[in-house]
């Protein structure tokens, strides 16, 4: 089915196929750029995806670009002129980049042996979403400005963004959108399940078109929430709802910057032992798997990666998965996947999510592995030598029969041998425990004096473990990710490091912006954990807000 690309009176042939996107689940076809990112979910469930990544040609010349050239660069492949003109483009990626507290925007330093940290925490609220939340929120505004040109009053298209968070996304879609016009944003966060500076981020800020809501439940009931607040065709018709959570394409897009970035800025740093061209490992604190399926496609796009690691805490979702070839929300050990796989021998947990000291990884169902799936179930489709229309109809179908198996069943696998293979070609999966995260911070503070964040130091011990056992690749470099500020996770930093002679966790960690956060005004409010509850909530706060609004 077309939905008319694009919305704003160009020819389609204005858009290459990297800018045109489709759903996960094969009935949505045919969207531009602004549909998606206004969207965010499409109608059948489905997520949406360009309908052909693109090839960064001449991608080598990029290395010395700027953070926000090589972005504009890396953008404009998926995002029509038609669309966006370029200087508008540039301008937009300029303004989100210009909040960061460091100038190269994402620094890489060296940690230890072949290990370099891609520290992506210089945002406005320390942590790798304000990377994609900063550029979604202007972009969000620079489409509702020109939808609205001329609009006053009730006629004015007025988004309302309902997110889930389990920390880390609601501060950073709440700096990114606080105060900006036309547009409301619900939190949703489990109540008394995220670390008290996250808590205070969001509910600190006191803008009216800012609404935080804390749910009875733990995030993957957030999460649920969300996704039948977009499945409610009556919400979505009068309120008109987005997308901040990485089910938003613009999420994914906007990350795989940084995986160019510090691939040129290690290039630069290493001289002649590392030329443009040589392979790299990245290893991912992964949760919702939007992060690294952005280093996904990087690698698609022509970035010599070697191995895209997964590094996950005790939710070890995806880890299974890739030990198992089996997805499941409760693990049924023992049983070997089709071809005869090994069991991985991790043992179970407790019925549902496990508390973690990496809470913002406490995760149940990864939402973007979805996107993920799509791929592998083209690229197996692929073999069949049919075209490539049938080839994406059953790339669709395969996924859609796989998502409602997850959803009535718990689970579904093992997948086709051949996909398991793909994923396996291009991933390799970590689990780590909490004593593994808290011996990495303690281990890695000792060598270098460097203080990880729990779900960094997740990463860090998932590298260091690949160094370990890849030993013919172990000269590789592996940029590991480093997704928050130390200061964010206090418990756990200070359970690691409390012993260590002249540690202080004020002096050495705390930055200045988080000191009196607890002193302020709070605005939250409890919700019970059910959507129909969390939609009349948004209905009569988004009306409060509208009826004190002059324009
Ligand atoms: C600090 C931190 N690290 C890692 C992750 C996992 O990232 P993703 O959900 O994209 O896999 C998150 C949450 O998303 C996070 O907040
Ligand atoms: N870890 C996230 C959970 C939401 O993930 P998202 O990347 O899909 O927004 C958080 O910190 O909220």
């Amino acid at each position: 089915m077309s939905n008319g690309v694009p919305t704003n009176g160009d020819s389609a042939e204005t858009h290459t196929a990297s800018q045109r996107y489709l759903s996960t689940r094969g009935e949505d076809t045919g969207f531009s750029f602004e549909e998606v990112v206004l969207k965010g979910l499409a109608n059948d469930g489905g997520l949406y995806i360009p309908e052909q990544v693109p090839t960064a040609e001449g991608w080598e010349t990029w290395k010395d670009l700027s953070f926000v050239d090589l972005a504009f660069n890396i953008l404009s492949l998926y995002i029509s002129p038609a669309e966006i003109p370029a200087d508008d483009l540039k301008d937009i990626i300029r303004r989100s980049y210009a909040t960061f507290r460091a100038d190269d925007v994402t620094p890489l330093v060296h940690l230890q042996d072949n290990i370099h940290l891609l520290e992506l925490f210089h945002g406005p609220t320390f942590a790798f979403k304000d990377v994609a939340l900063q550029f979604l929120g202007n972009l969000f505004e620079y489409f509702l400005v020109r939808r609205n040109e001329g609009k006053t009053g009730r006629d004015r298209y007025h988004l309302t963004v309902v997110g889930a968070t389990s920390g880390d996304t609601g501060s950073a879609a709440i700096y990114g959108l606080r105060g900006k016009k036309d547009v409301s944003v619900f939190m949703l966060h489990p109540k008394g399940r995220v670390s008290p500076i996250q808590e205070l981020q969001m509910t600190t800020v006191l803008d009216p078109n800012v609404h935080n809501l804390a749910v009875e439940g733990n995030f993957d009931n957030c999460q649920d929430i969300v996704k039948a607040l977009f499945a409610d065709p009556e919400i979505n018709k009068t309120h008109k709802l987005g997308a901040v959570n990485s089910i938003n394409w613009a999420r994914i897009l906007a990350q795989t910057v940084y995986y160019f970035y510090s691939y040129f800025t290690l290039a630069r740093q290493q001289g002649d032992s590392f030329t443009v061209g040589d392979k790299v490992r990245f290893a991912v604190p992964s949760g919702n798997f939007g992060d690294i399926l952005a280093g996904y496609f990087a690698f698609r796009m022509g970035l010599p990666v070697d191995k895209l690691v997964i590094a996950t805490n005790e939710n070890d979702i995806l880890d299974r998965f890739w030990k198992t070839g089996r997805y499941e929300k409760k693990p049924t050990y023992g049983q070997a996947a089709q071809g005869g796989l090994p069991a991985d021998g991790v043992k179970a947990h407790e019925d549902g999510v496990k508390e973690t000291l990496s809470p913002a990884m406490d995760i149940l169902v990864s939402s973007n592995f979805e996107r993920l799936l799509w791929f592998l179930a083209y690229e197996f489709a692929s073999d069949a030598g049919m075209d490539d229309e049938w080839n994406k109809r059953q790339a669709g179908q395969e996924v859609a029969a796989w998502l409602g198996d997850l959803k009535t069943k718990g689970g579904f696998g093992p997948v086709y041998r051949g996909v398991l293979d793909a994923a396996r070609r291009t991933f390799e999966s970590e689990r780590v425990s909490d004593p593994q995260t808290i011996d990495t911070i303690r281990s890695v503070y000792q060598a270098v004096g460097y203080v990880l964040d729990p779900h960094t130091a997740v990463g860090v011990e998932a590298a260091r473990h690949q160094e370990q056992q890849n030993k013919p690749q172990s000269t590789l470099p592996i940029i590991s990710l480093s997704t928050a500020h130390p200061a964010k996770f206090a418990g756990a930093v200070t359970l690691a490091l409390q012993d260590e002679p002249g540690f202080e966790f004020d002096a050495k960690v705390l930055p200045a912006e988080f000191v009196g956060l607890e002193q302020r005004e709070k605005r939250v409010r409890d919700v019970e954990n059910a959507w129909t509850a969390v939609r009349e909530v948004v209905r009569k706060e988004v009306e409060v807000e509208l009826a004190s609004k002059e324009y």
